[in-house]
């Protein structure tokens, strides 16, 4: 009898962009990708702690390089999408939070955090899905989104609109990309400790809501990204496509 076999979650042979990757969840998605095989190409805007980060990713034996990319230029992604050649793995992590009761937030505001989670992630994923089709090339196109892409959170009307926003381009990209074999998920963390949300985690008041929440009863880690962002560019999450991925510790069950 012939056993079923798991489908590899090895990514050998496969390219991969992560934007964010200088930092946080970015980083980790990056070192994830790299430790099961990839080469992984880094974006962010600075370039001091992408080198860093590509440093020691090279340092630890993986298949490295580093560009610089403001997302919110869309003349940027067109021109590093080109002149970086095959990708077969995107991981939108790049983005921003500002905090504000809605009934004070600002159109600036609006403005930035709308560009920085949602025009950037939509043209950088529309760039790298034109060059698969062109290729005639399957691949795995993954968002970044958060838990607060499905429910509300005080003081953060417009990061959640953008989160929404980002859950809905997904599945509608995922819709009319599947019969290309191009697939497009979202992962959706809850707080992870990271520098943009340490404005959350190290206010003790903040965090004592957070933590009152995760059902878990811990707040996230980069680690806990990790596993989920290799499951879904590789060939054992072949069959999904337009999800989202809950890693927020039961939050949403609720
Ligand atoms: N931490 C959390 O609790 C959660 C975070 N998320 C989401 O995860 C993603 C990453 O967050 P996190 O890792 O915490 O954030 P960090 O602040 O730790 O990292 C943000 C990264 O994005 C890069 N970046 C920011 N703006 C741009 C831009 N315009 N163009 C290119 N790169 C940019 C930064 O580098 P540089 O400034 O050099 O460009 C940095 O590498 C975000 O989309 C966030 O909304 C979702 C749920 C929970
Ligand atoms: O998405 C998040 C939690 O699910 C975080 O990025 C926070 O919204 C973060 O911006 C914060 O509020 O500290």
């Amino acid at each position: 009898m012939d056993l079923p076999r798991t489908p590899s979650f090895r990514l050998d042979g496969r390219r991969a962009l992560v934007t964010g990757a200088s930092s946080g969840i970015g980083l980790g998605c990056a070192a994830a990708l790299a430790e099961a095989g990839a080469q992984v190409v880094l974006a962010a805007r600075g370039r001091d702690r992408l080198d860093a980060v590509a440093g020691a990713l090279a340092g630890a034996g993986h298949s490295v390089e580093a560009c610089t990319l403001d997302i919110t230029d869309p003349d940027a992604i067109e021109a590093c999408v080109d002149g970086l050649g095959p990708l077969d793995i995107l991981v939108n992590s790049a983005g921003l939070a500002r905090h504000a009761p809605a009934l004070d937030a600002t159109v600036a505001d609006f403005d930035a955090v709308m560009d920085g989670n949602v025009r950037g992630a939509f043209f950088l994923t529309r760039a790298v899905a034109r060059g698969l089709a062109a290729a005639g090339k399957a691949g795995s196109l993954i968002n970044i989104s958060s838990q607060m892409g499905h429910v509300g959170g005080i003081d953060r009307s417009v990061y959640c609109a953008t989160k929404h926003a980002v859950e809905g381009f997904t599945k509608a990209m995922a819709i009319e990309w599947g019969p290309l074999g191009i697939r497009v998920n979202t992962i959706c963390p809850t707080f992870i400790r990271t520098p943009l949300a340490a404005v959350t985690l190290e206010d003790p008041e903040k965090r004592a809501w957070v933590e009152a929440r995760i059902k878990l009863g811990r707040v996230g880690e980069i680690e806990d990204v990790m596993g989920a962002v290799t499951f879904l560019a590789s060939d054992a999450s072949a069959m999904i496509t337009g999800s989202a991925l809950m890693i927020d510790g039961g939050w949403t069950a609720e």
